[in-house]
């Protein structure tokens, strides 16, 4: 048991996929996973465990932004044996040419957040995925047809900001897309030495103003969330 997650030694799996969302934890678990148990319902932050195609995974929520994500991530890490983790989220695209629908391999994420700039004064450290999990992900993803997008995102602290125009400045430097806590993943990820890697899909685009419909929005996710389970398969 760790401050924010209840569950027991041992009821967590090695890999883990963290969706922002709590109740798209509960999705996944109930449509993609077998034998899936609640493990977690602290803050409502709910995670399960349970098999997909006989490997074992779980599925954990963490919130909104890298000050929550972090919490959650470092407990999985540290408390709870995480080798593998993989969010699994959704981003605002940045640049004309990324679509709404597309999914993103996140390579490497920059980030506005004084976090990470914290913990080196002085230093740009680069977030950057795990390349096991990215070359396994993309591959999966491309052979089961998908065009998946690889690059830069920046992981923001903000949601609502007066200084959109900042995002398609970066977007001009070739960021694909703006969501909030891939950098924390992979600032852990290198901290403790363990596989990080985030997948997002388009929900909405900052620059044309277009959405997807919930209906949409799920049908995306499928295929993200499809490539994520693979990815993590023995
Ligand atoms: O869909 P999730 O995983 O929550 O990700 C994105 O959506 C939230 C904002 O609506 C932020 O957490 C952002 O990163
Ligand atoms: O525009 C968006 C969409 C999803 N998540 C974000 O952080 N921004």
């Amino acid at each position: 048991m760790s401050l924010h997650i209840e569950a027991k030694a041992g009821e967590i799996a090695e890999s883990v996929l963290l969706p922002g969302d709590p109740l798209r934890a509960k999705y996944i678990a109930e449509t993609f996973l077998e034998n899936a148990k609640c493990y977690n319902n602290v803050r409502g932050m709910l995670g399960f465990t349970g098999t997909y195609k006989g490997n074992r995974v779980s599925v954990q929520g963490t919130g909104m932004g890298m000050p929550s994500a972090m919490i959650y991530i470092q407990e999985l890490i540290e408390g709870y044996g995480a080798k593998n983790l993989i969010r699994i989220g959704t981003c605002g695209a940045i640049q004309e040419d990324v679509k709404i629908r597309d999914v993103i391999v996140a390579q490497a994420a920059a980030t506005n957040s004084n976090i990470i700039r914290n913990s080196f004064p002085g230093y740009d450290f680069p977030q950057i995925a795990n390349f096991d999990l990215l070359k396994k992900a993309y591959d999966t993803g491309t052979e089961k047809g998908l065009k998946l997008r690889v690059g830069n995102v920046l992981s923001s602290d903000l949601f609502y900001t007066d200084r959109q125009d900042e995002f398609v400045r970066l977007g001009k430097h070739g960021v694909l897309a703006v969501e909030m806590e891939a950098a924390g993943l992979y600032y852990l990820g290198a901290k403790f030495n363990v596989k990080a890697l985030a997948l997002l899909t388009v929900s909405d685009h900052i620059v044309t103003g277009e959405q997807t419909s919930a209906q949409e929005r799920q049908t995306t996710f499928n295929d993200m969330i499809e490539v994520a389970l693979e990815t993590v398969r023995g």
